[in-house]
């Protein structure tokens, strides 16, 4: 649905050019919701605004719909920007008009009827669950009716995407749980492909199917939001996932008790999650194994847990132990301290 082929932008500036976005590609398939996670300056606003070409790339080029736009005239782009909708950090609605107006008013500068614009209006605010606030000003409404405004007067113009530039950054986390309960419904429901920029982990952990980590302009990691949490490879991944679950133990703990036996990260995806493995280990095998943390991130395509356990034993009996939780399809990591 969406595909950015090798983008970059570079802005100039007087203390040398800026790299904002380097040679992404992503590739964002119908139906989808896809998270582009990164910290401040990573990019993800500039790389988002390229999607939709608010922001021309320097180089590369962007399908829409298998549609190079990157090529396409001013008139051809505004019909392709109608598949597109966004919604931002910032709501973006207009502080004079009432709710009805804020959604109404881009579909009559799109020239529908007047029966037209009533009819989407109603259809949407029903499906933001805002049917009685009509006639009320944006001053009057909470951060989080204030985005599902700015989402119903998006959908109004029937998009196939939409793209979500830190919608809900500025919401507290209950308000950030609604909404991005009315993403899903969204993306399950009408259909919409979801292209979303965050630098928060939960917002992936609950509604990503795919994601791509951007750092200094550039993916350094990406794939399905399963196989991220279950074993991230970049250091800055590591870090995100950090923020919500503790995974680290100190180094100097993980030296102590390694003088006797191994420290083991061990993860289980899906079914697996249910299983005794731990039970069946110490029935076979002379090793006594100790939980030093435990956790379970539910995700919106399956379920993660994660133990760190310190099995203490003989040093080949523990590599065979090792090797049966293995065999059980149990994701091992030997953690080494100091
Ligand atoms: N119009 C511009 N002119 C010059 N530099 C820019 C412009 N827009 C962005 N940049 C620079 O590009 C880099 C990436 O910025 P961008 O806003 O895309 O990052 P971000 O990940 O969205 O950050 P944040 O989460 O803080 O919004 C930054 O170094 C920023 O200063």
């Amino acid at each position: 649905m969406i595909l950015l082929e090798n983008i970059s932008k570079v802005f100039p500036s007087k203390n040398g050019d800026i790299e904002a976005v380097s040679n992404v590609h992503l590739h964002v398939k119908k139906g989808e919701i896809h998270g582009v996670i990164g910290y401040s300056g990573a990019g993800k606003s500039t790389l988002i605004r390229c999607v939709n070409l608010l922001e021309n790339p320097s180089s590369g080029k962007v399908y829409i719909d298998g549609q190079e736009t990157t090529k396409l005239s001013t008139n051809q782009l505004r019909n392709v920007r109608k598949k597109i909708g966004m919604i931002f950090q910032g709501f973006n609605l207009l502080k004079t008009a009432t709710v009805y107006d804020n959604i109404a008013i881009p579909l009559r500068l799109l020239g529908f009827s007047k029966e037209e614009v009533n009819k989407r209006v109603e259809k949407y605010l029903s499906i933001v669950d805002l049917t009685d606030k009509h006639h009320t000003y944006p001053s009057e409404l909470s951060g989080g009716q204030k985005q599902r405004v700015a989402i119903a007067r998006a959908l109004a113009q029937e998009p196939e995407v939409l793209l979500s530039d830190e919608a809900t950054s500025a919401l507290d986390p209950e308000t950030t749980d609604s909404i991005l309960d009315l993403l899903l419904k969204i993306n399950e429901e009408l259909n919409i492909t979801i292209l979303l920029i965050t630098h928060e982990m939960n917002v992936i952990q609950k509604i990503c199917d795919n994601v791509s980590v951007l750092e200094k302009g550039k993916v350094i990691e990406q794939g399905s939001a399963i196989q991220l949490f279950a074993n991230p490879e970049h250091p800055t991944t590591q870090k995100f996932l950090n923020t919500i679950s503790q995974r680290k133990l100190s180094a100097s703990l993980i030296s102590q008790l390694n003088l006797e036996g191994v420290v083991a990260r061990l993860t289980f995806i899906g079914e697996n999650t249910g299983q005794p493995v731990l039970a069946e280990l110490t029935q076979q095998f002379a090793v006594k194994p100790n939980i030093l943390t435990a956790n379970i991130i539910e995700l919106k395509n399956g379920i993660i847990g994660n133990l760190v356990i310190h099995l203490a034993g003989e040093e080949k009996i523990v590599d065979e132990a090792l090797q049966f939780l293995r065999s059980k399809e149990v994701g091992i990591e030997r953690l080494e301290g100091e």
